[in-house]
């Protein structure tokens, strides 16, 4: 079937919107806007799909409530300024919302919340609890207590991992560009727009720039990123501007809108997404050349031999980055040991490693808990 087609078939569907689409360059909600997408999203629930819609928008409302001349440079002040656009955000996302009927659920979620793999059910158990009742999940960062360790940092990533998590079935991230083209469009006027894009390769990537507003954040490498982790997912992506009339429905209805990004078709399981995107890596391990080919082309596990470097300070069962001796990360995975055991133990055969923690020892990363790059 063709790859447009199919996206009428989607039952579930996330949608995430940013700031520079929500927002007038005041930092006041542009509420014509808002009207616009809460109708078009109204109406996809009344066809009968789930809805999810992830907003930015937090930190740029709070500046216009505050009648700030610029984004807040210190981590305290950013955090409150959400606060305080964040609720202005829900209530106002509740009342239109409520015109057609419909009931939403403010979800502040962080990537501390993804670490623990029993947290990350729970969320994911929450939201498909939310789509059971049929209210729309309103989703942001928790800006107010994210700090860098713990932060996303940018939402399109957030909502390819929303997506994955839920099984959506399409991620629609709508911005103020008409999706992915040959240059920027706002700094070069000949530039083409890509309609479908069948794998993101070193070249798609380097189509994509930084953004040129302040407020935004992460422009089109954020939205590749987003892209890469909903088609291992098996999740197509469509790229659109928020502003072109009727867009959602539109896609849903297999227009040539935006650029589309189509889905693997072979995906990762979801343990395994888990590991690949759920998780911040709390240390590396620096293999030699016999052990990385013996991960991406013999599909083996990583035995404590095979291991040149370890680094940071982790426990046994956290999840760690596999690098090359260049430092080109190329697989990450839960670990069997803590890094002062693995400090002992790398770079010795099985037996060695056991007579030296005095205990039977196996694999340092086992093939079930590993997810390579492809
Ligand atoms: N190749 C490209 N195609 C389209 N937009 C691009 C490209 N490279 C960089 N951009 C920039 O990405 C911006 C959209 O990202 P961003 O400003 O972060 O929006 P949002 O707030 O919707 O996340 C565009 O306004 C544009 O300036
Ligand atoms: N969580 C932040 C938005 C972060 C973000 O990704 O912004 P954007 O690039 O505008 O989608 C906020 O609500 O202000």
């Amino acid at each position: 079937m063709d790859q447009r087609e199919s996206l009428k078939k989607a039952q579930t569907v996330v949608v995430k919107v940013g700031t520079r689409t929500l927002t007038h360059a005041t930092g006041k909600l542009n509420l014509r806007y808002m009207e616009k997408l809460v109708r078009e999203l109204a109406d996809l629930a009344n066809q009968g799909r789930h809805v999810v819609l992830v907003s930015s928008g937090a930190v740029g409302a709070g500046i216009g409530k505050l009648g700030l001349e610029q984004k807040p440079q210190s981590i305290p002040e950013k955090q409150a300024v959400a606060a305080v656009g964040q609720g202005l955000l829900i209530q106002m996302y509740e009342k239109l919302f409520a015109e057609y009927g419909l009931v939403v659920a403010q979800v502040l979620l962080t990537r501390d919340d993804f670490n623990d793999r029993k947290r990350y059910l729970n969320s994911r158990n929450a939201l498909l609890a939310l789509l059971k009742f049929g209210v729309v999940p309103v989703i942001n960062e928790n800006d107010t207590v994210a700090v860098e360790e713990i932060e996303f940092g940018d939402n399109d990533s957030l909502s390819a991992l929303v997506a994955s998590i839920i099984g959506a079935d399409l991620l629609v991230l709508l911005t103020d560009t008409g999706g992915l083209y040959s240059a920027n469009p706002k700094l070069d006027d000949n530039a083409q727009r890509l309609s479908v894009v069948e794998q993101i390769t070193p070249e798609i990537r380097q189509l994509a720039g930084e953004t040129c507003e302040s407020l935004a954040t992460g422009g089109m490498v954020t939205k590749l990123m987003a892209g890469e982790m909903a088609a291992k997912s098996g999740i197509p992506m469509v790229i659109a501007n928020g502003s072109e009339a009727d867009v959602l429905p539109r896609i849903l209805d297999g227009e040539d809108v935006g650029t589309l990004f189509c889905a693997r078709d072979k995906c990762l399981e979801s343990r395994k997404r888990w590991i690949a995107y759920g998780q911040t890596a709390h240390g590396r391990l620096i293999v030699d050349s016999g052990a990385k080919k013996a991960l991406l082309e013999y599909g083996k596990s990583l035995l404590p031999s095979g291991i040149l470097e370890v680094m940071g300070d982790f426990e046994q069962g956290e999840m760690v980055a596999i690098e090359d001796h260049c430092g080109n990360e190329f697989a990450r995975g839960l670990v069997n040991y803590n890094s002062g055991e693995l400090q002992r133990i790398k770079g010795l055969r099985t037996e060695k490693a056991a007579e030296v923690l005095q205990r039977t020892c196996s694999e340092a990363v086992h093939r079930n808990n590993m997810v390579v790059n492809s």
